[in-house]
Formats: structure tokens, sequence, C-alpha cells
């Protein structure tokens, strides 16, 4: 495969450093050009993070002498792709403004994600919503050739849908969920929480998380209209989610408990959902792709940093532990523990996630790999 040019928006912030790690050895994106704020443009990448670097490998060499710019689609024109670790409070007009400039979008910030064509996508979720992005591009005046925006989900959320959509596709509808999360604090980007703040504590609300996971959940796990112009959010038979978000103090790793009821009476034994989610293979390709056959390793060439599988069941009664699991298939699985009998809802169980890899840039490098073998880039 020709390698493709990309490159990062909010290139210096905690997200775009995974970026970094992640592109400067994908094997067909080829890594050109940075953009960050700018009190950072006309520094070279070293320079610009010399004092915020939180990575535990050293800079990529390849990316070191890398000049940043200004977040403006005139310095991006060699570029396909661009992956945006934008702060939230600029992301939404500059990634609107690289969409129609024709180039694709990959953003983790929360901007998009409510817009009506634009995918809120969760790689090992629903891949196949992409299928609205010709109706995105249309939208725009003149229509978009190449130019489109796909969101990621709010990191606790992505944890939080993987178990539920291998529960949903393997048993039908489920009516509630309820879910206590402890998200670690490189969630809140650098410097984040104050450690006055955290050390010794727990901080037992995170601003706007909880209607964000009561919401996206809906988006992510319902279906979209089979002219492709339109998602469904769950409406048909739409999930009651009670999302309760505190800040614990955990490095990275957002650790949640999730209480689950299914519409379906009786509901499946814990035996039954413990192969529902052994079992689960994300849909990364739709049938009629000609590798949807295609071997482990034969679709680790077409979807390179997709995990070997999208749950890791751990079957020690203490485990997932954020510090223990989180490093897991590089961040890119979801892990899940402690399976059992709800006495008020059907079943519960423990949900791990790495809130800066599959919450963040991970899926964000899997989502433009499918895009890219679906045809839409
Ligand atoms: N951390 C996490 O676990 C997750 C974060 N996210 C989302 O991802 C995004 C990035 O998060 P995170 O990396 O933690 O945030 P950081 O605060 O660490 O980084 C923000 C980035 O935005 C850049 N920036 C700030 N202002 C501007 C501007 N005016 N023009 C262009 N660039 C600008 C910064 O550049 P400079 O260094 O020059 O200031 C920096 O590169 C956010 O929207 C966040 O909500 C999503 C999921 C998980
Ligand atoms: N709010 C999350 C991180 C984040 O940035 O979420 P979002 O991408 O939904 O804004 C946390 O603090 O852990």
């Amino acid at each position: 495969m020709s390698s493709i040019s990309v490159g990062v928006l909010g290139a210096t912030g905690l997200v775009g450093q995974s970026f970094i790690l992640l592109l400067s050895s994908h094997p067909f994106f080829r890594l050109t050009t940075l953009g960050a704020s700018p009190a950072s443009a006309g520094l070279a990448y070293s320079k610009a993070v010399e004092n915020k670097w939180k990575q535990s490998t050293c800079i990529p060499s390849s990316v070191q002498a890398i000049k940043l710019h200004e977040c403006k689609p005139e310095h991006f024109s060699s570029c396909q792709i661009v992956f945006s670790g934008l702060d939230a409070d600029v992301a939404g007009d500059i990634e609107s403004a690289f969409r129609a400039a024709n180039i694709a979008v990959f953003s983790n910030a929360k901007n998009h994600r409510r817009d009506p064509s634009v995918p809120l996508l969760v790689p090992l979720v629903n891949p196949h919503h992409l299928s609205i992005l010709p109706h995105q591009r249309s939208l725009h005046t003149p229509p978009l050739q190449k130019g489109f925006i796909v969101t990621n989900a709010n990191c606790s959320t992505t944890a939080l849908v993987v178990p539920l959509s291998a529960l949903q596709s393997r048993f039908g509808p489920i009516d509630q969920v309820i879910v206590t999360t402890m998200q670690a604090i490189s969630g809140a980007g650098y410097p984040g929480v104050s450690a006055i703040d955290i050390l010794d504590n727990v901080v037992p609300y995170i601003s706007g998380e909880e209607e964000k996971m009561e919401w996206e959940t809906l988006k992510i796990l319902g279906g979209i209209a089979e002219d492709g112009k339109s998602f469904d959010n769950h409406s048909a038979h739409p999930i009651k989610v009670s999302a309760s978000c505190n800040r614990v103090p955990v490095h990275t790793g957002h650790i949640m408990t999730a209480s689950v009821k299914f519409a379906k009476h009786p509901p499946p034994s814990i035996d039954e959902v413990l192969k529902a989610f052994d079992e689960y293979v994300p849909p990364y390709l739709p049938q009629s792709h000609p590798s949807f056959n295609a071997s482990a390793s034969d679709l680790s060439k077409i979807i390179p940093t997709a995990p070997p599988k999208a749950i890791h069941i751990h079957t020690t009664p203490n485990r997932p532990q954020p510090l223990l699991d989180r490093h897991l298939d590089k961040g890119a699985s979801v892990s899940v523990g402690r399976v059992r009998e709800c006495g008020v809802l059907d079943v519960k169980f423990v949900v791990l996630g790495n809130n800066v890899a599959i919450g963040a840039a991970t899926s964000s490098v899997i989502n433009a790999e499918i895009a890219l073998a679906r045809g839409y880039i």
C-alpha cells in the first residue's frame, strides 16, 4: 500500500503526543505536518514540548525537528488526513475549516459529536456509521470530494459501549444501564487537575461527563437509516443510562462498574454473557468487502492498530486494575472482569479502558484505517 501523508492538530497536548507515537511508526500513514496554538507555531516539536512531554518513551527522532504550524489548512495542504487532539475551546471551527479544505478530519474533541451528519465512531463498535459520509459531504456548498469529519466518543463512553455492543448484538435490546466511573487524571489533559485537589482524594464530579455518557451511548449503539442520511439514536428502543462520574488519583486508565438490564426475559445466564464477550468481533468491514473473511494476520495489514481481540476477559476476581491492565494490547482493547449476577438489574461487571489509547488517539487512528479500507479516503 502506498503511504498517505497525515498531520496532527494539537500535536503538543497529551492526546497529540499519543498520536505522535502511534503515527511515527505507522506502516502506511506518513506523519509530515504538525500544528498547535499560535504560541507554539514556529518552534521545533522537541522545543515546544520540552516541559510537557509526558510519555515514557522519547520523542521519536523523526519528529523532533518538525516545525509546528498554526492550525490552518494552508499549512497542511500535503495531508489527506489530519488527526485532531485540539482543545475543545478551539476545535469546532478549526476542524470545520479543514473539512472545507477537503481534508479528512479524525477528531477527539467533543464539538462535532452531536452533529447529525457526523459519525460518533468507536472503532470496536460502529464502523458502519461511516456510511453517512457521502451525505455529510453533500451538505457542504459546493459538495466536498474528500473532506469530512469523524469524531471519537468520550473516553469513558468508549470503554462502556464495547461490552454493551457485545451484549446487544448477541441478546438484542438493552433496557437500562447504571454505570459508575473512576476516571484517571490524564483524562483532564496537562496540567489538568491540581495535585492539591486530587492527592488523597476522590472528586465526585466531572463537568459534562455524565451527560456525554448518557447521550453518546445511544448514538453509538443506535442504527443508521438505510438511505445513509440519518442516525436513529436508538429512538425505537431507548436505553436508559444513568452515569455517575468520579475523578480518582490514578494516572491513566478509566475503570467503571456497570449493571445492565436486558429487554429479553429471562435474561441470558452469566455463562452466556461471558461467551458473548469472548466471541465478540467488531464489525470493522462490511460483508461485501473482499477482506471480510480475511485471517487475523491479513486483517492486521489493513487495520494494523486494531487489537487482536476487542474484549479482554479477566477471571481473577480483583482484576482488571488500571495499574496492571491499562497497557494490554497497547491500550487498544477493553478489559472486562467480575462478570456476575446483579440483584437489582440483570448482570454487572467491571470495565477498564485506557483513556489516552482506545479512549482517544488509538480510536482515531483505527477509525482512519477503517475509513481507508472502506474506501472513504
Ligand atoms: N486526555 C484524554 O484522556 C482525552 C482527551 N480528549 C479530548 O482531546 C482533546 C485534547 O485533549 P488533551 O490532549 O488532553 O488536551 P491538552 O490540553 O493536553 O492539549 C491541547 C492541544 O490543543 C492546542 N491548542 C490550544 N489552543 C489552541 C489554539 N488556539 N489553536 C490551535 N491549537 C491550540 C494545544 O497547543 P499548545 O501546546 O500550543 O497550547 C495542545 O496541542 C480535547 O478536546 C479533549 O477533550 C478526548 C478523550 C480523552
Ligand atoms: N472528560 C474526560 C476526557 C475528555 O476530554 O472527554 P471528552 O473528549 O468527552 O471531552 C475526562 O476528564 O476523563
